[in-house]
Formats: C-alpha cells, sequence, structure tokens
C-alpha cells in the first residue's frame, strides 16, 4: 500500500480527534484574482482542508447554487488550467493546507488523466474527487493518483451498499466524503441522527477518516454533526453569504476589488462562527 498525503495525513493528525471544517468553494468564483485570496482567508478563518470546485457546465450532484457560482466562473474563463494555477499561487504562502480539488471527468479527461495528474502534483493538490468516477472502474486513475502522492478521495451516499463501502474502502486514501443527503448539493433536511448510524456501518469497512457534507448551513448542525464525523464540509451556504455581498456590494457601485473583498471577508466571518462551535 502506498503512502498517503503528507499534508492530508498531517493536517489529521494536528487535529488529534478534533473535527476538521472543509469548506467547499468554486474556483473562480466571485472572481478569479479572488479565489487564492479566499482560501487564505477561510484558512485564517478555521479551515483545515479546502475543497476547490473545478467547474463544469453539467454539473449534475450540484444543486442551483454551485451551478450559478459554476456559470459565473466559467464565463469568467476559468477551465482546469486556471484551477491548477490558482492552487500554485495559493501554495506560495500556504504550504501546509490540504487543497482537495472536487469537480466531474469531463475536464480530466480532456487534458488526458496523466497530464493532470503530473499537473496537480507540481501545482501543490493533496486529494482529487472526481464526483463521476466510480470506485470500481478507476483502479489505474487511482494508481497514478497513489504513484503521485495525492489522495483519490471517495464518495458514499444514503444508498450506498456495504458492497460498494467494501470497494471505496480498498482504494481510497485521505478521507472518505459521506453525502448525507440523497439529491443535489445545497438541500435541506438533514437528519443527523440517521448520519450517525450510516457512519458507524461505513467505518467497518473504511479506515479513513470520514467527513460529512451536504445540508449544512448553520452551526448547530455542524456541532450535532461533529459529535460523529471527522470532517465537515459546507459548501453552498458560503456560495450564498458571497453572492449576497457581491450584491450588496455592486448595488453600491464598489469596484471589482472591493466587491472581492467584501465577499472573502463574509465567508470568512461565517465560518469562523462554525469554527467556534467545533472546538
Ligand atoms: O453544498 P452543501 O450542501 O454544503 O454540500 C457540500 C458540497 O457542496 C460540496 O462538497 C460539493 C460540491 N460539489 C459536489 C458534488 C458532489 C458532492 C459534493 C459536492
Amino acid at each position: 500500500m502506498n503512502a498517503s498525503n503528507e499534508r492530508l495525513s498531517a493536517a489529521f493528525a494536528r487535529l488529534s480527534g478534533r473535527t476538521a471544517l472543509v469548506p467547499y468553494i468554486t474556483s473562480g468564483d466571485p472572481s478569479i484574482a479572488a479565489t487564492p485570496k479566499l482560501m487564505h482567508a477561510l484558512v485564517r478563518a478555521g479551515a483545515d482542508i479546502i475543497e476547490l470546485g473545478v467547474p463544469f457546465s453539467d454539473p449534475m450532484a450540484d444543486g442551483p447554487v454551485i451551478q450559478r457560482a459554476a456559470e459565473r466562473a466559467i464565463a469568467r474563463g476559468t477551465g482546469l488550467r486556471q484551477v491548477l494555477e490558482m492552487v500554485a499561487q495559493f501554495r506560495r504562502e500556504d504550504t501546509t493546507t490540504p487543497v482537495v480539488l472536487m469537480g466531474y471527468a469531463n475536464p480530466v479527461e480532456r487534458m488526458g488523466q496523466q497530464t493532470f495528474v503530473d499537473a496537480a502534483r507540481e501545482a501543490g493538490v493533496d486529494g482529487v474527487l472526481v464526483v463521476d468516477y466510480p470506485p470500481e472502474e478507476i483502479s489505474e486513475f487511482a494508481a497514478m493518483l497513489h504513484a503521485a502522492r495525492i489522495d483519490p478521495i471517495f464518495l458514499l451516499a444514503p444508498t450506498s451498499t456495504e458492497a460498494r463501502m467494501k470497494a471505496v474502502g480498498e482504494v481510497a486514501r485521505g478521507y472518505v466524503y459521506y453525502v448525507s443527503l440523497k439529491g443535489v448539493t445545497g438541500a435541506g433536511h438533514l437528519d443527523t441522527d440517521d448520519v450517525a448510524r450510516r457512519l458507524e456501518v461505513i467505518r467497518r469497512h473504511v479506515s479513513v477518516p470520514v467527513g460529512v457534507g451536504f445540508g449544512i448551513r448553520d452551526p448547530q448542525s455542524a456541532q450535532r454533526l461533529s459529535q460523529c464525523a471527522d470532517a465537515v464540509v459546507i459548501g453552498s451556504k458560503i456560495i450564498e453569504i458571497m453572492e449576497a455581498a457581491v450584491k450588496d456590494a455592486q448595488q453600491e457601485g464598489a469596484s471589482q476589488q472591493d466587491i472581492d473583498q467584501r465577499a472573502i471577508q463574509a465567508a470568512a466571518d461565517w465560518l469562523a462562527g462554525i469554527r467556534a462551535v467545533l472546538d
């Protein structure tokens, strides 16, 4: 078995049992220039790992909020190459916080798997989650990632069978991501007792830490999940907060730089409130 990614394993070791806080943002939103600054601001606000979304035109697992973010980012010219450049830029000032790229197979296939893996390693990527690569079919891609010391991250869902958990448990490194709801990102109705029961089953098959995401929108639910999850992932709510800040700033006629700054500040302030209840 190959070693795990050094930054991801160090991040979980540093937490020593506390729950990791993992914000998801879409690269290129609110702007390409803002993304590395936003990543740093989220780290200062208490993020332990950054999940960085690669915008894609047909994101079938995403709800309206993340779809809108992806559309805005694509309109600004954000593709996989630009995303890797953002990671490289982030790495110039932060060599410890893990960055997990989160996206769909199509952009990776267009670049070519090996070219992508090499470029991701070079940029300083630590984990890769390709939503529509099933673990049963990607042993070759997982092997390429292992060789580059990038952790392949996989999703499990309420519908996952124990056979699927076992298959994921065999190839996953870094952590496994349990999506707590059926449906798309940004949905509501999080049932924490149900999540706790499912994590018990998952842990029988998976030895790496288990993170939970989908539907976390406030400190209370983050705190309740932190009782059973090793990491909590929050996406849509952060993007909504930035959308509101952008709208206010635009109405006041602010410059693009000020708009970005206000969005970054709003996201970081909100995330700090989540961090406070996890410790
Ligand atoms: O947006 P939510 O409900 O806070 O959930 C996190 C989620 O958005 C993020 O991890 C994510 C973005 N795109 C995805 C696609 C599949 C699974 C997960 C994701």
